[in-house]
């Protein structure tokens, strides 16, 4: 008794943890980032691409708000922000996929959003594109998957054809797998077959979009060493939407975060690690909002007790 009792005092005595939303501001808290290791972050080259104060709305939701920005040939530029915030309709600007209402959308100093599409499919074929799902052909072979640019943009022959196709899988370390369907890969490995399917044409660029979502810690680490050794090795220009900041660190030489159709904070990752903008630092360190995590509480708290009162109903009490 005298035991339980001193217990209790000692309970009511110890400091309570401050609750998620009672955090003061500046605590940093989470991963740092270190992902990048010994990385040296790289300046880029002339400007590739170039939005200008573009917009871009559909019906009344505005997405991309006056939106400028220069993307540096052989950088790795990694786009963050809030799911829905425009980041894959960016994307989708840079290669014509869509058009802005108002700004313009540059590529190697042409104008792409004014572009007849025969030049446009030209421009394309500069470009690789990463979708989020691979986005394979589930009727042909791996082999015949990657070819299919080659077959679409290129006079090349057969053997040429099946030479590039060789070459590419090797460099994402999937050669010999030519004869295989896509249903009988991993989700890594599909990745990785949809990413030779990119670089086949040997584009000066490379958009991706969540290119480890779904994928576990390793083989997104894999995707990640695909991404800078493409970029670093071959020179090419790599523009990465992503919501994995481990990645984030490992890829970027260059961070963007868009918040609300605008860009709110652009610089090398570790600049985000070490910024006071609370807005940055909620969002690299994975932190809800207060006024979040508020109405979560109390939404549980109504929870518990429906929960406790069903059970003192069928208890009879
Ligand atoms: N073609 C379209 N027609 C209508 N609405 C669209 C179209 N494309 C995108 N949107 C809307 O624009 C907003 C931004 O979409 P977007 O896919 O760019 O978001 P995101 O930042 O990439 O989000 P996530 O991180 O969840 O992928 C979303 O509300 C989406 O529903």
């Amino acid at each position: 008794m005298s035991q339980a009792g001193s217990s209790m005092t000692a309970a009511t005595d110890v400091a309570q943890p401050p609750r998620p939303w009672e955090r003061p501001p500046t605590e940093v808290v989470g991963v740092t980032c270190t992902a990048g290791g010994q990385r040296i972050r790289r300046e880029g080259g002339q400007p590739l691409i170039q939005l200008r104060n573009v917009s871009k709305s559909f019906g009344a939701l505005n997405v991309l708000r006056d939106l400028s920005i220069e993307i540096y040939e052989g950088q790795s530029t990694v786009i963050i922000g809030p799911s829905g915030t425009g980041k894959s309709v960016l994307l989708k600007h840079i290669v014509g996929l869509l058009q802005p209402d108002t700004g313009e959308v540059w590529f190697g100093g042409q104008r792409v959003d004014t572009m007849a599409p025969e030049d446009l499919v030209e421009i394309r074929k500069r470009i690789g594109f990463l979708f989020q799902m691979s986005a394979l052909f589930d009727s042909l072979t791996v082999g015949e998957n990657v070819a299919f640019p080659l077959v679409e943009h290129t006079t090349l022959t057969r053997p040429d054809r099946e030479e590039r196709v060789d070459r590419v899988l090797r460099m994402v370390g999937l050669s010999g797998l030519q004869a295989k369907m896509p249903a009988q890969l991993s989700g890594g490995q599909k990745k990785r077959v949809s990413l030779a399917r990119s670089i086949v044409l040997g584009p000066e660029a490379v958009m991706y979009d969540e290119p480890t979502t779904g994928l576990d810690p390793i083989r997104s680490d894999l995707i990640n060493e695909l991404i800078v050794g493409l970029s670093t090795r071959l020179g090419i220009t790599s523009v990465i939407v992503t919501h994995d900041m481990v990645s984030a660190c490992k890829i970027a030489d260059r961070m963007v975060l868009i918040y609300d159709g605008k860009i709110v904070h652009d610089g090398t990752p570790e600049s985000f690690w070490k910024t006071d903008d609370e807005l940055v630092r909620r969002f690299v360190h994975g932190q809800a909002e207060a006024s979040d995590l508020e109405l979560i509480s109390k939404g549980l708290d109504d929870g518990e007790q429906d929960r406790s009162a069903s059970k003192d109903a069928s208890s009879g009490i």
